[in-house]
């Protein structure tokens, strides 16, 4: 932890493969032994905490946050001072054994509260590009890096990298028409962040405590049908990975006053009901009730999932204050949107 704090802000690693065994649309990646997994996780200093898995795919909640792994596609998250992309080469190269080859790249990240306590690479954007432009395997030419800025000091940082069969939008992605949504909340409402703080010696582990939170702070009903996996820190701090069919959802909730943050990311379908999405968010603002809020669309270009979301949740006191636009090769339109409580 940083002297001063715990970097709550995440960097997430979205890495896509394909292979030419029919079968590895069925098992692939998630073939990985524990072992090696393990051992990936261990090089960028995080651990497995609590895990689950469906016909789909397979959810980790970890010290620093989450990964998933489907058969062709990795997504990971960490916070703190992870160095997270040390594990691109690692995954990367357990894929080839595999038979599969990465084929696409996604990070995204906001801007650090402890920018100074970041280790190298993440001590700038321009220091995370040129390392992916060291470390990315030499067929993901199409690349881009783009910083979208708000009205404040808020920024969102996108970098994304594919080969010339993926341009555009990635294989999978056109196929499965989802969409990627990261909300990136500070400064939670006091009485509320209180919810992830444990009782002293509550003689409960992480699993019984967490389940708990879920619980009390309304977390179980954003989304009814998932399947919960969930994780108290001591003396606070909270993770949850849900699991509903091939999608999954995650919050992830750092409530130390003056450094108070949570996260919510879920994915969907550009064909779901608009009306869905708005009413997850309203749950989301209202277990935290953040004074600052970014909401981060992802989806396939000429879709615009992000409409209505500020029309909804205006009127439970947030102002939308910025809204940045941008195309990325192999991840499609990114949406940033940015809100703060009316008072700010
Ligand atoms: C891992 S969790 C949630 C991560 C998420 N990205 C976030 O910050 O919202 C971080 C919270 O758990 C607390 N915590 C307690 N023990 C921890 C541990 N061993 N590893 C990581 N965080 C821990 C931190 O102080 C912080 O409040």
């Amino acid at each position: 932890m940083a002297v001063s704090g715990f970097e709550g802000f995440e960097k997430r690693l979205e890495l896509h493969f394909s292979g030419d065994d029919p079968a590895i649309g069925k098992m692939g990646l998630r073939q990985l032994d524990y072992f090696s997994l393990e051992k990936v996780l261990h090089a960028v200093q995080c651990t497995v905490v609590s895990a689950v898995g469906n016909k789909y795919f397979d959810s980790y909640v970890l010290s620093e946050s989450s990964l998933f792994v489907y058969p062709t596609k990795i997504i990971i998250k960490t916070c703190g001072t992870i160095q997270l992309l040390k594990s691109i080469r690692l995954l990367a190269d357990h894929a080839i054994k595999m038979g599969l080859t990465l084929r696409g790249c996604r990070y995204t990240r906001g801007s650090f509260i402890f920018p100074d306590a970041q280790p190298y690479p993440h001590t700038s954007f321009k220091e995370e590009v040129l390392y992916f432009e060291k470390d990315l395997p030499k067929n993901l030419s199409y690349k881009k890096a783009g910083v979208m800025n708000s009205k404040s000091c808020h920024k969102w940082h996108v970098f994304t990298a594919c080969d010339e069969g993926h341009m555009g939008v990635m294989e999978d992605m056109l196929v499965d028409d989802s969409y990627t949504v990261e909300i990136c909340m500070t400064e939670l409402d006091r009485v509320l962040a209180k919810k992830f703080f444990r009782r002293f010696n509550d003689g409960k582990t992480g699993d019984s405590a967490g389940l708990e939170m879920t619980e009390i702070t309304g977390i179980n009903d954003i989304n009814r049908n998932a399947l919960i996996c969930d994780y108290a820190f001591d003396p606070c701090g909270y993770s949850m990975n849900g699991i509903d069919r091939n999608r999954y959802s995650t919050v992830h909730v750092t409530p130390e006053d003056g450094f108070s943050y949570a996260s919510f990311e879920c994915i969907g379908s550009i064909y779901d009901e608009r009306e869905e999405l708005a009413e997850v968010l309203k749950k989301v603002m209202k277990i935290f009730g953040p004074a600052t809020m970014s909401v981060s669309t992802t989806c396939p270009s000429g879709h615009e999932v992000w409409r209505g979301l500020a029309k909804a949740i205006e009127p439970l006191g947030m102002r939308l204050r910025s809204c940045t636009t941008d195309e990325f090769p192999a991840a499609g339109s990114v949406v940033y949107q940015t809100f703060t409580t009316r008072r700010k």
